[in-house]
């Protein structure tokens, strides 16, 4: 599995505003958005492309074009539908399906309550995109979905992790095609799975149900 921690000041710059617990809903989405965009730039460094001809207004010359099959982008609701905007701004061409999962707070395991993506998966690139890695449990889930499907590749984006998850996620995916694009590594999980320093539940955040 490969895993890229982002390394730039503008990213950090726009995470440490995100994780101030004074930052109100609409700006903790709108820079949501702008990370997911910033992010999904390293991700799609291999999305796939073929050689088309193109006229310039000088010269016949060739260019790339998205492959076929198109990409498929699954964020995983709730929180990752806050990422989607921001990740089909860059990819406008990019086929869309949906994983509903909610973390039992409890057992802190992944319970899948809603899913809509094709039925066949062969050969495509998949771009998975929630906000939290924690335990790693929603995202191995997610992945495994998917690679039960057929797919060929998975691409993670999420905003934070933690070292516990990025370590679960990777033993469960074994030698498959997976990579994880975070946003900041951070320190560790607290005894309520919750990312430290983290920034809460990004759910409630985004969503505005926080205090
Ligand atoms: O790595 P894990 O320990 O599995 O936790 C991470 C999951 O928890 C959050 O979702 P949550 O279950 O709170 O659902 P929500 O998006 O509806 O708030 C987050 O968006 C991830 O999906
Ligand atoms: O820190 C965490 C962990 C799981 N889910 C969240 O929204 N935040
Ligand atoms: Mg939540």
């Amino acid at each position: 599995m490969r895993v890229h921690v982002a390394d730039h000041p503008l990213i950090t710059h726009k995470l440490s505003v995100l994780r101030d617990r004074t930052t109100p809903s609409p700006t903790f989405r709108a820079l949501t958005e702008e990370l997911v965009t910033l992010l999904a730039y390293e991700a799609t460094r291999n999305v796939r492309v073929t050689a088309t001809p193109i006229d310039t207004p000088v010269a016949h010359t060739m260019g790339v074009a998205i492959a076929k099959p198109r990409p498929l982008v699954v964020p995983i609701l709730r929180a990752g539908l806050g990422m989607l905007e921001g990740m089909v701004k860059l990819v406008p061409t990019a086929e869309v399906g949906f994983l509903g999962m909610a973390r039992n707070e409890e057992t802190l395991e992944p319970q899948t309550y809603a899913e809509r993506l094709p039925d066949d998966l062969s050969g495509r690139q998949c771009f998975v995109l929630d906000p939290m890695l924690a335990t790693g449990g929603t995202l191995a889930a997610a992945i495994e979905f998917l690679f039960d499907r057929g797919a060929e590749e998975v691409t993670c984006v999420c905003i934070l992790g933690a070292p516990e998850g990025l370590a679960a996620v990777e033993e469960s995916v074994g030698d498959r095609n997976v990579s994880i694009v975070l946003g900041a590594l951070d320190e560790k999980l607290d005894e309520n799975g919750y990312i430290v320093p983290g920034l809460g539940d990004a759910g409630d955040r985004l969503y505005g149900l926080a205090e």
